[in-house]
């Protein structure tokens, strides 16, 4: 056994987050991180083109409609698809700390079914840091942005650098993403020299 915990719950000396000084203003539309992105990628026919704003302190707000490509059961939307919105939400959070982060645990509850044709109201906060650990949480709400929750999520995301990406990513993809200026661009925005 390692010492490793992957427990939600913040531990001890966590600290609050810091909303970095260049991060987007509220209300701002956070920009896609990457076009073949399956959450937020405008080239992905199939995708859920989430588009993020920033708001307040360290959180976004984020809409989702659901389409039939996106369905589980009947009408409805399947759960993968669900948390993948949320986590996608969640993981627009990393342009308010300025930091690239990637989902280490995610938790979901499914409180409502969520009938396609449904806008889902996405809005995601971090409430605490330690170390390269980030602690946020995400809701869902169907009818409007104080509608009922219909999905809620809890998630350790963990800070990594663009090297986690190269090392990890298959050579073609990397190759083509460090030769696209706009590509390059994003991964500036947070202060990492490709
Ligand atoms: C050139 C191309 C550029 C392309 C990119 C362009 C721009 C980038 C900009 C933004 C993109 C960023 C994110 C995308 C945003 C949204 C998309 C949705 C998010 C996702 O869909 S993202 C995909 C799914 N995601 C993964 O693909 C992760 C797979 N995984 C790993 O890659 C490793 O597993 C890693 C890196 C997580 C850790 O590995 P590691 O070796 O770096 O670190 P280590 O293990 O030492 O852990 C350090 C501390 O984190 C704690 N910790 C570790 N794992 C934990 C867990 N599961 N739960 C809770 N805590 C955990 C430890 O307990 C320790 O804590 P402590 O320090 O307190 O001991």
């Amino acid at each position: 056994m390692s010492g490793r915990t992957t427990a939600l719950a913040p531990p001890d000396g966590a600290e609050p987050p810091v909303r970095h000084p260049d991060a987007p203003a509220p209300g701002e539309v956070i920009g896609s991180h990457y076009e073949h992105c399956f959450g937020c990628g405008g080239g992905v026919p199939h995708g859920l083109h989430l588009e993020a704003r920033a708001g307040e302190g360290v959180s976004v707000t984020a809409e989702f409609r659901v389409k039939e490509a996106h369905q589980g059961a009947p009408g409805l939307a399947h759960g993968g698809v669900l948390a993948t919105a949320l986590d996608e939400t969640l993981g627009s959070l990393g342009w308010l700390l300025r930091v690239i982060a990637v989902t280490g645990r995610l938790e979901t509850d499914y409180v409502q079914p969520v009938p396609v044709g449904t806008v889902l109201h996405l809005d995601a906060a971090v409430h605490a840091v330690h170390g390269r650990k980030i602690y946020a949480t995400a809701t869902g709400r169907i009818g409007g942005p104080e509608g009922p929750v219909a999905v809620r999520a809890s998630a350790v995301f963990i800070e990594v650098k663009i090297d986690h990406f190269i090392e990890n990513g298959r050579p073609a993809e990397i190759q083509a993403a460090l030769a696209d200026p706009d590509q390059v661009k994003v991964a500036r925005a947070f202060e990492v020299n490709p």
